[in-house]
């Protein structure tokens, strides 16, 4: 009954011919949750409208349980979809809006025992003689889910359907929907822009930038591995620090990554991803720090792995539970497109002209909008003397989680300890160098 997905390479090109979605390749086994993340634009809703068939495939083949399908009406799909927007008939009760599918489906059959089954599974018994103008927002959501799992599809479709729901309710519907899917073990592929969301949800995520797929992974592995910076920072809160560094590796002498002023030590003896990065001496790096790398504590505190750095702090935001302090390490942030736009930002003319190859002239020629490298750090400018800071809203270049009893305040020099264990170094493209991806650098490169 419920199904497997496979798209394989495949790209939808509008009209205008720019590629909204760029040879994704990804396969949902049956039964799994799969949850389709990134920023708003990205090609997630497009990539679902073609698998229920309601957007056809520019490019490449989209199989079900490994027949191949492109060529599927929305109904041979047998794939029930729940917008945000509920799509509720409005002259319809409740009864009448989950029986609808059913009626289309068998004409003639009492759609009643389904209907009264569904409503059972949902707790919404008591709501079935009522109009959708007479109920709430979460419960007409939950009317609008009825509708789709009264017809026992083979997986549901869902783009983004809590968003237009309160925090409080929406983070109960979440939990019920993992529950939901869960024992019906219905195949779901699930869209949003929401990272909190994606994590809490998935079996997997697939994390996507400007229709280009950038990794798929259980939820841990895309915080704890995440493929790239882009990746890196659009997971996880508060969001992780990525620091410009320097990699020096002298023959005689300790390893260490310049960040600005300070530096970072490599513990000794190194590890094998420490020695890894020797190769990349001399060359900037992306230092990525989450908020459990950093700790306000003494040197003299400092557990095994653990190393030294100060920070001055330049904002303190209350959070109740928390504090989030922003510090000023004298490092310089590195900054990632994308995160909250749709397209990779275009490159410089210059460099573009430089880049002219055939394949580069072809690839352009074909409207092609394969998402580049997520950050190329020899492009970005170098801030001038009195240059603002991309961001005036984020003071500091490194922000660091603590409990509400640290009394500090701006201005005051603090130490930190930074856990070498759980630093993230990316290479001047963006990809990660530190832990060492599955394949080995080519050292030779
Ligand atoms: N019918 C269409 N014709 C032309 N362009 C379209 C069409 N539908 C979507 N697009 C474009 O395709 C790109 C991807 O849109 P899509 O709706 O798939 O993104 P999304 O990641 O789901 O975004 P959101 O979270 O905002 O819904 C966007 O740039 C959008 O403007």
């Amino acid at each position: 009954m419920t199904r497997s997905i496979s798209l394989h390479d495949v790209s939808k090109t509008y009209t205008r011919g720019t590629r909204v979605v760029d040879r994704l390749t990804l396969d949902i086994a049956p039964g799994e949750f799969l949850v389709l993340l990134g920023p708003s634009g990205c090609g997630k809703s497009t990539v679902l409208r073609m698998i229920a068939g309601l957007e056809e495939i520019t490019e490449g083949e989209l199989r079900l349980d490994g027949e191949y399908a492109n060529d599927l009406g929305p109904a041979e799909r047998r794939m029930a979809m729940v917008f945000q927007n509920f799509a509720l008939y409005p002259n319809m009760t409740t009864r009448a809006n989950i029986g609808f599918p059913l009626r289309i489906e068998a004409p003639g059959a009492d759609p009643r025992p389904r209907v009264d089954a569904t409503a059972r599974m949902l707790g919404i018994e008591d709501l079935l003689d009522r109009y959708p103008a007479q109920l709430s927002g979460g419960e007409r959501q939950r009317v609008a889910m009825g509708r789709a799992i009264s017809r026992h599809p083979s997986a549901f479709l869902m783009d983004e359907p809590l968003s237009n729901l309160d925090a409080k309710l929406r983070n109960h519907l979440r939990a019920e929907i993992a529950s939901l899917t869960r024992e019906l073990g219905v195949t779901t592929v699930y869209v949003t822009h929401d990272q909190a969301e994606a994590m809490s949800l998935g079996d997997r995520v697939a994390v996507m930038r400007g229709g280009v797929l950038q990794q798929v992974d259980s939820p841990r592995s895309v915080y704890a591995l995440p493929r790239n910076v882009f990746v890196a920072a659009f997971i996880g809160t508060p969001r992780i620090n990525l620091l410009r560094g320097l990699v020096r590796a002298p023959l005689d002498g300790a390893m260490t990554i310049s960040l600005g002023k300070q530096y970072l030590r490599l513990p000794e003896p190194l590890s094998l991803d420490h020695q890894l990065l020797r190769v990349q001496q001399g060359r900037e790096v992306i230092v990525g720090l989450r908020s459990e790398a950093v700790r306000i504590a003494h040197p003299g505190s400092a557990r095994p792995g653990e190393m030294p750095i100060t920070g001055l702090v330049e904002h303190v935001e209350f959070q109740g539970h928390e504090v989030l302090v922003h510090f000023n390490t004298g490092s310089r942030p590195a900054h990632v497109p994308d995160l909250e736009a749709a397209r990779p930002t275009a490159r410089p003319a210059a460099r573009r002209r430089r880049d002219g190859t055939v394949l580069n002239r072809l690839r352009e020629r074909a409207g092609s909008l394969r998402a580049g490298p997520v950050v190329v750090l020899d492009d970005a400018p170098e801030p001038g003397p009195g240059a603002t800071p991309p961001d005036p809203r984020l003071p500091g270049d490194l922000v660091v989680r603590t409990t509400p009893d640290i009394d500090l305040r701006r201005g005051m020099q603090v130490p930190l300890l930074v856990d070498i264990s759980h630093l993230f170094v990316f290479d001047q493209h963006g990809e990660r160098i530190c832990p060492s991806p599955d394949h080995l650098p080519d050292l030779d490169e």
